[in-house]
């Protein structure tokens, strides 16, 4: 039996005001699956600066959020210094929703060596350098991450290898410095979607492909925007103080797949 897709009304089970005073930064606001982080935190009370590239799609989400809480910034994340000056322009903050990413399909042997660091680098280095960033202005408010991954990174993706080997490396580096940052009451989580049909998903895999994958997991379904939106959420509120250094994957169990049963 096929699990039924939960409507976005039923993904919202935390307690409204979960977020109130809280300030977060969502990279990717513009979008997809930061859209409807961004979208979930403001309902939940927070603050919310949402940064891309394009500051169209950006200004599309403030007038969904229709709140003065939201307010935004075009920005290039590989751009390291001027991502570093923004985020301490920020001062304390919450949450930082490290969201921004994505890659294209291709086989390992056909990536060239600028491609392979384009895609680690905005999936790895940029957010590893927002996240070194934006430390102090964490520290001072006992902050929470949450770095957004790929399921089972280590699983081994078709046309992926370069993005899986950045995912995984974002994977690491939650965890070293969920031990190095506890000092400061700094948590770090990764969440690792399984497959999120957002448009970004769509450019990337012809949607016959993207159909396969989802038949293949393990709960028949796709992920929604709604669910990991509620997730972060929770992770940035008090139900995740028992909880630092984790991946969570919320994949309808795709990572128990073995690659050899992915198309491609
Ligand atoms: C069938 C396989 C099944 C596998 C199962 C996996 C399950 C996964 C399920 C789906 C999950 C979806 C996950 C998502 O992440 S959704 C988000 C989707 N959005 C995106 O991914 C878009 C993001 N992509 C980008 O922004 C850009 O592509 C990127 C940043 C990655 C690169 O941008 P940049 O502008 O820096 O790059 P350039 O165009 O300048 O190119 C740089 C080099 O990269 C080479 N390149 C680019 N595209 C390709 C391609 N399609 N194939 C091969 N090479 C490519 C390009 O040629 C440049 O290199 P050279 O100068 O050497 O030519
Ligand atoms: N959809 C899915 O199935 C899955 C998605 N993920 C991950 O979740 C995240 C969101 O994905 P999704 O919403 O589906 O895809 P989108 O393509 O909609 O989201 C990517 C976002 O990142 C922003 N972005 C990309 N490059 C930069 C940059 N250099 N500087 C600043 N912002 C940038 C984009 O905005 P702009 O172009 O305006 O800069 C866009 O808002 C990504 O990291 C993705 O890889 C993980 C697993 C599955």
């Amino acid at each position: 039996m096929i699990a039924p897709r939960p409507t976005a009304q039923e993904c919202k089970v935390l307690p409204a005001a979960a977020l109130r005073d809280r300030l977060a930064l969502v990279t990717g606001a513009g979008s997809g699956i930061g859209r409807a982080v961004a979208l979930r935190l403001l309902e939940l009370g927070a603050s919310v600066v949402g940064v891309g590239r394009r500051a169209q799609r950006l200004a599309e989400t403030a007038e969904l959020a229709k709140t003065s809480r939201f307010r935004y910034q075009a920005l290039d994340l590989r751009d390291r210094p001027a991502a570093a000056e923004f985020v301490a322009g920020l001062g304390g903050l919450d949450l930082l929703v490290n969201n921004a990413g994505g890659q294209f399909v291709a086989p390992a042997a056909e990536i060239s060596r600028r491609g392979f660091d384009a895609v680690t680098d905005l999936n790895l280095t940029a957010q590893a350098s927002l996240l070194l960033a934006a430390r102090p202005g964490l520290a001072a408010r006992g902050g929470r991450v949450v770095n957004l991954s790929l399921s089972a990174p280590d699983r081994g993706l078709p046309g992926h290898a370069h993005s899986a080997a950045a995912r995984a490396g974002i994977a690491a580096l939650t965890r070293s410095l969920a031990r190095r940052w506890r000092a400061e009451d700094i948590r770090l989580f990764c969440l690792a979607p399984g497959t999120v049909l957002t448009a970004g998903a769509g450019e990337e895999l012809p949607a016959g492909d993207l159909a396969r994958i989802v038949a293949r997991t393990p709960l028949g379904r796709d992920t929604t925007p709604g669910e990991v939106a509620e997730w972060v959420a929770a992770l940035g509120s008090g139900a995740a103080d028992a909880v630092s250094g984790a991946l969570i994957e919320v994949d309808g169990g795709a990572g128990l797949v073995a690659a050899a049963a992915l198309p491609g």
